[in-house]
């Protein structure tokens, strides 16, 4: 039986109630045109609320042992363990992603609850030699305060989790802006962690726009930090906005990610390799694979490959499992596509498959686009270098492993990047010279395991990492600690001539 939601408008919630708000516009599934729910556009004032909740609950919380704050995360997993299923179903309704990718969005969501919650008893610092005797040195990692945690629509629940649960097991309270888009997995969240026990005033959600609740957030003083995934616009922006007030910023946006197909390479692996991380998700990742890379002595072998496999991609509702493409979230993200289509012609890229929107009977209010090769493509041409967030892949094809490292870090982003070769040598030259936060070897460019950081280099963030153990980085503050038990005031005098 399909997954269904209680209720016909969701609420926001905000220390520990859940608050009905007037204005509202509706949720749509992407797949069938049809209306979910309605969610709330909230206003400044709800999140003003929300940061006043999270200020004073913050303060015990921040007191409560880290390995009791843990605890709640463990019982968090164990609930989103036991209502996988109907999280990934609603994950699909909302989003439009294929059932078996919810179902893998939502596992990551649950390693992350125990991955995080084991850093209860950890969340280390160091203890180090002090300059005096009888005084002892050691660093400590102290919660920040109030966070706010702005995620876009692509990944609703893992990058949300990636975020707020190792500021949660911190000791920080957060304040959570989800997508307008896909706001479903942020209401059964915070149902999550109410049923789990968090404390009131520690997890708020607050529904509504990036111009009203998002902007509201960042310019709000007692949000300490902002730690946001989406557009290198909206990045840019909250980043210029907070550097005005001081204020910490972590970002992780756009990349235009590459899988290099080498002579050597297995190629049915690489074709493998290409069609789930460009056309995975409909190309709707920030690491999606949008460019390939291919020796020319292997790029005739590798195109007829991937188009026969692409015939065999069948495009639908991401409920029915034999789907494997889902839709385009909205029209606006199609027309963005088209328009790609259109530069790519234009410049010259021999269109070898799809290039349209993709219509059926069966799916006349869906949103769909057909899986799309481009070949013969260059480096310089903009749908080699700019986001197109679709299922656009362009063939580029080199002469040489050198050349293929350059045409790799020849894009303003650094997100993922990906060898396909049998050659020793040249796995690990490419794993240091590839310009990127991420790497695989013999595989596609996405697929990220969450005990590992995730972010990437140049104009995809600004030197923060989600997920892994970075990520208390940046929901932390290093304090040094000095204890001084000589009973007099003693003075560091080291001179090292
Ligand atoms: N790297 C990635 O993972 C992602 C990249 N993108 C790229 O961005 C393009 C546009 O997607 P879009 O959803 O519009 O991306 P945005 O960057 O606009 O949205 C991401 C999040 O930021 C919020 N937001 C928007 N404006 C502001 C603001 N002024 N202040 C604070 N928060 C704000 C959004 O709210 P709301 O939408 O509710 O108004 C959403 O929650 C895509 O086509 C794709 O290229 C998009 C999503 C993820
Ligand atoms: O690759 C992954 O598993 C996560 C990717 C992600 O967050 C994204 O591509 O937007």
């Amino acid at each position: 039986m399909t997954a269904t939601l209680q209720t016909k408008k969701l609420r926001n919630f905000i220390d520990g109630d859940w608050v009905e708000v007037e204005a509202s516009t509706a949720v749509i599934n992407p797949a069938t045109g049809e209306e979910i729910v309605q969610v709330p556009l909230s206003s400044s004032e709800n999140v003003h609320q929300a940061v006043y909740a999270a200020k004073q609950a913050q303060k015990e919380w921040a007191l409560v042992p880290a390995p009791q704050r843990a605890e709640v995360l463990y019982r968090v997993g164990y609930l989103m363990k036991e209502r996988k299923e109907r999280l990934s179903q609603l994950l699909t309704m909302e989003n439009g992603k294929v059932i078996e990718e919810a179902r893998g969005e939502v596992q990551e969501g649950i390693d992350m609850a125990f991955y995080m919650a084991g850093e209860g008893r950890r969340l280390f610092g160091q203890t180090t030699p002090a300059e005096l005797k009888d005084k002892f040195a050691m660093s400590q990692r102290c919660p920040v305060g109030v966070v706010g945690i702005i995620t876009p629509w692509n990944f609703p629940i893992a990058i949300a989790t990636w975020k707020s649960f190792p500021a949660i097991v911190a000791g920080n309270a957060v304040i959570w802006k989800p997508a307008t888009e896909t706001p479903i997995m942020a209401y059964e969240l915070a149902s999550i962690f109410e049923e789990a026990g968090l404390p009131k005033g520690i997890m708020n959600v607050v529904f509504g726009t990036g111009s009203t609740v998002g902007d509201a957030m960042v310019h709000h003083e007692d949000i300490r930090i902002i730690s946001f995934t989406g557009s290198n616009d909206t990045g840019r922006n909250i980043a210029a906005e907070c550097g005005k007030q001081l204020k910490k910023v972590s970002l992780e946006m756009g990349g235009k990610n590459a899988v290099i197909v080498m002579e050597d390479a297995d190629v049915d692996l690489a074709v493998e390799g290409i069609l789930w991380s460009a056309f995975g998700t409909s190309g709707q990742r920030c690491t999606a694979c949008s460019r390939v890379i291919v020796h020319e002595d292997v790029k005739s072998t590798l195109e007829e490959r991937l188009l026969a496999e692409m015939e065999k991609l069948t495009i639908g509702n991401g409920l029915d499992e034999r789907n494997k493409i889902g839709p385009i979230i909205n029209q606006k993200g199609v027309e963005k596509i088209k328009s790609y289509i259109q530069i790519g012609k234009d410049e010259g890229a021999k269109l070898l498959a799809g290039g349209y929107e993709w219509k059926d009977d069966s799916y006349q209010d869906g949103i769909f686009f057909a899986p799309t090769l481009f070949t013969d493509a260059n480096s310089s041409m903009r749908i080699a270098q700019e986001e197109i967030f679709g299922p656009v892949v362009s063939l580029i094809p080199v002469e040489s492993f050198e050349e293929a490292i350059k045409v790799n870090n020849g894009v303003t982003f650094g997100l993922s990047s990906s060898i396909f070769t049998k050659d020793v040598n040249r796995v690990f030259q490419a794993q240091r010279d590839l310009d990127t936060g991420i790497v695989y070897v013999n595989a596609g460019t996405t697929g990220a395991e969450i005990h590992l950081p995730f972010g990437g280099t140049k104009g995809t963030g600004n030197g923060h990492r989600d997920s892994g153990v970075q990520a208390l980085d940046v929901f932390t503050e290093w304090k040094a600690v000095y204890v001084d038990y000589s009973g007099k005031l003693q003075r560091a005098q080291i001179d090292v001539d």
